[in-house]
C-alpha cells in the first residue's frame, strides 16, 4: 500500500494530466453504459410500434455516442501513456541522482548489474502499471460498479443471480495477487543476477577469454536466464488461469440471465428490450473481467519493482553532508589525522589510533603489508568513507564540516586502475573540469607527456577512445589520468605509484609527468617503489591498521623494526635497479624525490 501511494505521489506531480485521464475514463465508461441502454429502448420501440423512425434516431444516437466514446478512449490512452512516460522519466532520474549521491559504503554492498536492472527493467514495470493499470484499473472499477447499479435498478433479482460470480472473481483476484507479488519479486531478483552476470562478463571479457571460461560464463548466464523465464511462465500461467476462470464465471452469469430472463419475458414481467439490455450489459463486463488478471499481474509487478526502486531511493548514505556544510575555496593543504579509527563494518575495525600530520606540499609515503590499511587511510581524505572515531582536518577544518564537492575539488587521485570514459581524449582529460579552456587541456596533456601522442592521432584531441580506454596503452591511460588531475590542479594529491610494468621510454615519460604533478601539492603515495619511500618527507609504516613507525628513511633504516626488515628484504635489493633517471620533488623541499625505476617495486612480496 505504501509503495502504491508513493507511486501515485509521483503521478500526482502531473495531476492535471492524471485528472484529465480520469475524466476521459469516466466519459468512456458513461458512453459504454449508454449504448446497451439505448439498444434496449430501440428493441422495445421496434416491438411496440413496428415503425423504423425511432429506430433511425436511436441508431444515429448510438453512432454519435460511439464517436464520442472513441475520442474519450483516445484521450484516456494518450494521457495514460504520457503520464506513464513522465513518471518513469522522473523516477529514473531520481534513481540515478540518488545513486550518484550514495557513498562507497553503499556501493560496496551492491552489484552494478542489479542496480542497472532496477534503473531499467524495474522502472519499465512501474511505467507500464502507471500507464495501464492506474487508468484502466479505474475504468474497470467504474464499469463494474456502473453495470451492477444499472442491473440492480432494472431487476434486482436477476441482477443478483447474474452477478453471483463477482465474489468469486474478487476472491480469486485476492489470492493470486499475493502469489503474483512473490513471483515477481523473485523474478526481479533473478533479473538483477542475470544483469550482474552480463555486466561482469562484458567488463571482464579479457579475463574470460584468457582463462577460456566461456562455457562457465554461459552456464551462469543460462541458469539465471532460465530462472527468469520460469518466473515469467508462472506469471503468465497464473494470469491465464485467472482469465479463463473469470470468463467462465461471466459466461455462467450470462447463461443465468438468458434462462431466468427468458422466463420473465415469456410470463410478461420483463420486456424483450430489457432482456437485450441485460445481456449486453453482461457483455460489457467481459472486458473488465478479462482485464482483472492482467491488471493484478501488472500491479504485482509494479509493486515488486517499486519496492526495489524505493530501496535505493530510501538508502541512507553512510557519508552525509551537513546542512550548514561550508563550501571551501582552494585549501593550503595541511592535512591532519587525529586519533582516527575506522571499520568497513562495526564488527571489524580496520584502522586504529591513526595519528599523523602531513604539512602543506610535503610527500608522505605509506607502506606496509597487504591489507594493513594503506588504501583505507587515503580513502578517508576525500570522505569516500567517514571515520568512526577521531577526526581528519584540512587546514584545521574538520572535513565533515565542508561540502563533499568542495572537499573533493581539493583532493586529486591518480590510481593504478585508471578509468577512462567512452568519449574523446579531450573530454576524458577535462573530466572533473568540463569548462576548462582548450589551452589548459593542451597544457595539462603536455605536462603529462601525452600531447605528442594525441597530436599524432588523426582526430587529435577529438579522438574517441574505446570503452574503458581499451584503445590506449597502460602507460597512455596513466598519463591521461595524470593530465586529468593536473587540470583539476588539486592542492592535495593521492597517488598509487604501483605503475604496471612499462617500457623504459614510457616509464621515463610517466616519471616526468609525475614530477610535474607532484610539485607544490601535499602528496600521499601508497608506496610500492623504492624511491617513493626513500625520498619522501615522511614515511608511515602500517601494520594491522596501525602506524607502527613514522619518520624519514635515514632515521627508520637505522633502528631495528618493521621498516628495517622491509628495507633489508625488499627495498635494498631494488637499490641496484635504481639508475637515477629522474626525481619527483615535493614542492622544492629537496627532500622528496620519487624516482621511478623500470621495475615495479614489490613491497609486499607480491607482483
Ligand atoms: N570495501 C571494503 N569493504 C570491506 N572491507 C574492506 C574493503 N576494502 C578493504 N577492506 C579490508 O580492509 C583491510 C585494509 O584494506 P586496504 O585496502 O586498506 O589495505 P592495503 O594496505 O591498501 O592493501 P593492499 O596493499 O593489498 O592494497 C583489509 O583487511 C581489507 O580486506
Amino acid at each position: 500500500m505504501r509503495i502504491l501511494l508513493r507511486l501515485i505521489g509521483f503521478s500526482f506531480k502531473y495531476k492535471q494530466r492524471l485528472l484529465l485521464a480520469y475524466a476521459c475514463t469516466i466519459a468512456v465508461t458513461a458512453f459504454a453504459l449508454a449504448i446497451p441502454w439505448i439498444l434496449g429502448i430501440a428493441v422495445d420501440e421496434v416491438v411496440r410500434s413496428g415503425e423504423v423512425g425511432p429506430l433511425i434516431f436511436l441508431a444515429s444516437l448510438i453512432l454519435v455516442i460511439s464517436v464520442l466514446r472513441g475520442v474519450a478512449a483516445y484521450g484516456q490512452q494518450y494521457l495514460g501513456e504520457a503520464l506513464g512516460q513522465r513518471v518513469a522519466y522522473d523516477i529514473r532520474n531520481t534513481f540515478y541522482e540518488r545513486l550518484q549521491r550514495l557513498s562507497f559504503g553503499f556501493h560496496d554492498n551492491q552489484r552494478s548489474g542489479d542496480l542497472m536492472s532496477r534503473a531499467t527493467a524495474d522502472v519499465e514495470g512501474v511505467r507500464m502499471f502507471i500507464q495501464g493499470g492506474l487508468i484502466r484499473g479505474a475504468y474497470m472499477v467504474l464499469l463494474i460498479l456502473g453495470v451492477s447499479v444499472i442491473l440492480i435498478i432494472s431487476s434486482w433479482k436477476l441482477a443478483l443471480m447474474s452477478l453471483v460470480f463477482v465474489p468469486f472473481i474478487i476472491l480469486r483476484t485476492a489470492t493470486i495477487m499475493l502469489e503474483m507479488r512473490r513471483n515477481w519479486m523473485a523474478e526481479r531478483t533473478e533479473m538483477g543476477h542475470l544483469n550482474t552476470v552480463l555486466q561482469e562478463n562484458l567488463a571482464g571479457q579479457r579475463v574470460v577469454k584468457a582463462f577460456a571460461a566461456e562455457d562457465l560464463e554461459s552456464e551462469k548466464f543460462n541458469y539465471h536466464a532460465s530462472e527468469v523465464a520460469r518466473y515469467g511462465f508462472t506469471a503468465e500461467r497464473l494470469q491465464a488461469i485467472t482469465t479463463s476462470l473469470n470468463n467462465f464465471f461471466l459466461l455462467g452469469g450470462t447463461g443465468v440471465i438468458l434462462w431466468f430472463g427468458g422466463l420473465q419475458v415469456v410470463n410478461g414481467s420483463m420486456t424483450e428490450g430489457e432482456l437485450v439490455s441485460f445481456v449486453l450489459f453482461m457483455g460489457l463486463l467481459a472486458i473488465p473481467v478479462r482485464m482483472t488478471a492482467w491488471i493484478v499481474n501488472s500491479f504485482s509487478r509494479a509493486m515488486s519493482s517499486g519496492e526495489r526502486i524505493f530501496y535505493v531511493l530510501d538508502a541512507e548514505s553512510p557519508v552525509k553532508e551537513k546542512r550548514n556544510a561550508l563550501d571551501i575555496p582552494r585549501v593550503r593543504g595541511d592535512v591532519r589525522f587525529e586519533d582516527v579509527a575506522f571499520g568497513y563494518s562495526e564488527l571489524s575495525p580496520v584502522l586504529k589510533g591513526v595519528d599523523f600530520e602531513a604539512p602543506r606540499a610535503k610527500v608522505v609515503a605509506i607502506l606496509g603489508a597487504p591489507g594493513s590499511g594503506k588504501t583505507t587511510v587515503v580513502h578517508l581524505i576525500p570522505r569516500f568513507y567517514d571515520v568512526s572515531e577521531g577526526r581528519i582536518t584540512v587546514d584545521g577544518m574538520d572535513i565533515r564540516d565542508v561540502t563533499l564537492a568542495s572537499l573533493r575539488r581539493n583532493v586529486g587521485i591518480v590510481q593504478q586502475d585508471v578509468f577512462i570514459f567512452t568519449s574523446t581524449i579531450r573530454a576524458n582529460i577535462a573530466y572533473g573540469s568540463v569548462d576548462a579552456p582548450m589551452e589548459d587541456v593542451v597544457r595539462a596533456a603536455k605536462a603529462a607527456q601525452l600531447h605528442d601522442y594525441i597530436e599524432s592521432m588523426p582526430d587529435g584531441y577529438d579522438t574517441y577512445v574505446g570503452e574503458r580506454g581499451v584503445t590506449l596503452s597502460g602507460g597512455q591511460r596513466q598519463r591521461l589520468a595524470i593530465a586529468r588531475t593536473l587540470l583539476l590542479d588539486p592542492p592535495i594529491l593521492i597517488l598509487d605509484d604501483s605503475t604496471s610494468s612499462v617500457d623504459t621510454e614510457t616509464e621515463h615519460l610517466i616519471r616526468q609527468a609525475l614530477d610535474t604533478l607532484i610539485q607544490g601539492r601535499t602528496t600521499f603515495v601508497i608506496a610500492h617503489r623504492l624511491s617513493s619511500v626513500k625520498n619522501a618527507d615522511m614515511i608511515l609504516v602500517m601494520k594491522e591498521g596501525r602506524i607502527v613507525q613514522q619518520g624519514v628513511h635515514e632515521e627508520l633504516v637505522s633502528v631495528p623494526g618493521p621498516y628495517q626488515e622491509i628495507y633489508e628484504l625488499q627495498l635494498r635489493p631494488q637499490e641496484v635497479e635504481v639508475n637515477g633517471g629522474g626525481s619527483l620533488t615535493s614542492g622544492g623541499t629537496g627532500a622528496a624525490s620519487v624516482s621511478l625505476e623500470t621495475r615495479t617495486l614489490n613491497v609486499e612480496g607480491t607482483s
